[in-house]
């Protein structure tokens, strides 16, 4: 009995899904849809992904199919480009057009129903909530406020590596914390308890809100959200969530009694709560929506940079040679300096060249965040219908073999003397992506890379631990929006002496 209401529920399953999908193929006949690898029915080209990390798959068929693909993954259909050229014309010739977000079950649910920045749908809304994040939140004297904070976290991350000299640490987990007490102090002011719950949720959320989920790619079939188990599993993380706010947000009132104006520098969910009371918005700002803004913060606040951080230390104990000439530039620079503040990392140049190597090589977000087209188009000649999805493979730009020499060597060489910058206008160079979606939190990412990194190298020498050959470090990537270094980073640090 139950055999075979299985076998009638998944048949059923099948015909809805086959019905919504022929339609929905039928609809797009007329039009001249960019080429693509063959598709099966229902799944289209799902198998071709399985197993695999998106970019990566992507970048092989792009390579079979050129570098604009019409794929279909179940029942949503996408456009993948894979060329700075097209990239240029998707990102900058139709940036309006194509400035929508897709939705999901789980960022409807997650981000108060997408009232965030990152995912919320193009608008007067997200216009609104774009400029208090780059104008309040993210601007370059905000982040400058931030300074004492950063360097007092740095001042406690160096004396933990003083004080492990000569152990193996967990590089990723030391770095993902010290980025995230930076993020948690800008934010709320004070160490908050509910920083390491906030940590697991956000390590939970670049898995299940990647838009790669099966019940994602089946999003008329409702009921496979509630079989595949990820509905309840949603619910659950929004409660975990919403109740860690509603903690987070009663501390902070309590404080704000206590304190009354005597903060010296306002954090950021005070300048939300100034915003909210002072109104005169267009469109009024709750709690809710203060909650969502959160969530990018922290996901885009800790993980792209603590990433970063990361994947620079790996080629850097890759490649000895690049690790010595940035340790010389930093420890010329800074020394007979007792104490090193931002101000000091300001010229270093090769420095900053590793970085910008490190994100071209492992761009944290490589597939960027994934547009939805508003008004048809053309792009590479192709037609580019209302709804479709358009995910940019910014990796696969920056390996572009016509753009760059060796593209997949480590070379942080390459940039020197040259004009490339983070703003979005190269677009063989596209790590925090390009046009009006583009990041708005580049110089609150980069000053903590920066500085972590700079201390990193003058304060310390390092070696892999468990005498392993660094040739073999293990360079795989993780799986979720986010490429991270899938096997943590081991290294063992020792004192370095400057000599007087
Ligand atoms: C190394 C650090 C970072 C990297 C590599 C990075 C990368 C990105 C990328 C690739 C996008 C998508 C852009 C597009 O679709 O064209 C994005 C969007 C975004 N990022 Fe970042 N990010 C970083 C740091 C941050 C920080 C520190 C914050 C906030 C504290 C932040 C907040 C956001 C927001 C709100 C968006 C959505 C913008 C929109 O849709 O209008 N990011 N980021």
């Amino acid at each position: 009995m139950a055999f075979s209401l299985i076998v009638t529920t998944t048949f059923l399953i099948i015909i809805v899904v086959y019905v919504v999908f022929n339609k929905r193929a039928k609809g797009s006949n007329r039009l001249n849809l960019p080429p693509g690898p063959p598709k099966l029915p229902i799944i289209g080209n799902i198998h071709q992904l399985a197993g695999l990390l998106p970019h990566r798959a992507f970048r092989d068929l792009a390579r079979k199919h050129g570098p604009i693909m019409h794929v279909q993954l179940g029942q949503i259909s996408a456009v993948i480009i894979s060329s700075p050229q097209l990239a240029k014309e998707a990102l900058k010739t139709h940036d309006i057009a194509l400035a929508d977000r897709p939705k999901t079950f789980g960022s409807e649910l997650l981000l108060y129903g997408t009232t965030d920045v990152a995912l919320s749908p193009y608008g007067d809304y997200w216009r609104q909530m774009k400029k208090i994040c780059s104008l309040e939140l993210l601007s370059a004297k905000r982040v400058q406020s931030f300074g004492p904070i950063r360097e007092q976290e740095l001042d406690r991350f160096m004396e933990s590596l003083r004080l492990s000299c000569g152990k193996p640490i967990n590089i990723h987990k030391a770095i993902t914390k010290g980025i995230n007490n930076v993020v948690c102090m800008s934010s709320f002011g004070k160490n908050c308890k509910q920083q390491h719950a906030l940590l697991e949720f956000l390590d939970e959320l670049s898995r299940v809100n990647s838009g790669f989920y099966v019940a994602d790619l089946f999003p008329d079939v409702k009921f496979l959200y509630v079989v595949s188990g990820l509905r309840s599993k949603l619910m659950k993380m929004h409660k975990t969530l919403d109740k860690i706010f509603d903690d987070i947000f009663k501390e902070h009132e309590g404080r704000r009694r206590e304190e009354g104006k005597a903060h010296e520098e306002d954090d950021l969910l005070e300048v939300l709560l100034k915003i909210k009371e002072e109104g005169g918005l267009e469109f009024p700002i709750t709690n809710n929506n203060i909650k969502a803004i959160f969530v990018d913060i922290f996901g885009g606040g800790t993980d792209t940079a603590s990433t970063t951080i990361v994947w620079a230390m790996a080629e850097m104990i890759k490649h000895p040679s690049v690790m010595e000439k940035a340790q010389q530039e930093v420890r010329k620079a800074f020394h007979g300096k007792t104490k090193i503040t931002e101000l000091d990392t300001e010229g270093l140049s090769y420095l900053q060249s590793v970085i910008k190597e490190t994100l071209r090589l492992h761009p944290p977000i490589p597939l960027l965040l994934p547009r939805v087209c508003r008004e048809q188009c053309k792009i590479g000649g192709y037609d580019i219908p209302i709804k479709m999805k358009v995910i940019i493979n910014a990796w696969a730009c920056s390996i572009d073999p016509e753009f760059w020499e060796d593209p997949e060597d480590f070379r942080p060489a390459r940039f020197e003397n040259t004009s490339i910058d983070f703003k979005g206008t190269h677009h063989h160079y596209i790590p925090f992506g390009s046009g009006r979606r583009m990041c708005p939190g580049i110089s609150f990412g980069l000053v903590s890379v920066e500085l972590f990194l700079a201390q990193m190298l003058y304060n310390f020498d390092w070696k892999l631990a468990d005498g392993l050959n660094p040739k073999d470090i293990d360079m795989t990537e993780a799986e979720g929006i986010l490429a991270a270094k899938k096997v943590h980073l081991h290294l063992i640090p020792t004192s370095y002496v400057p000599y007087n």
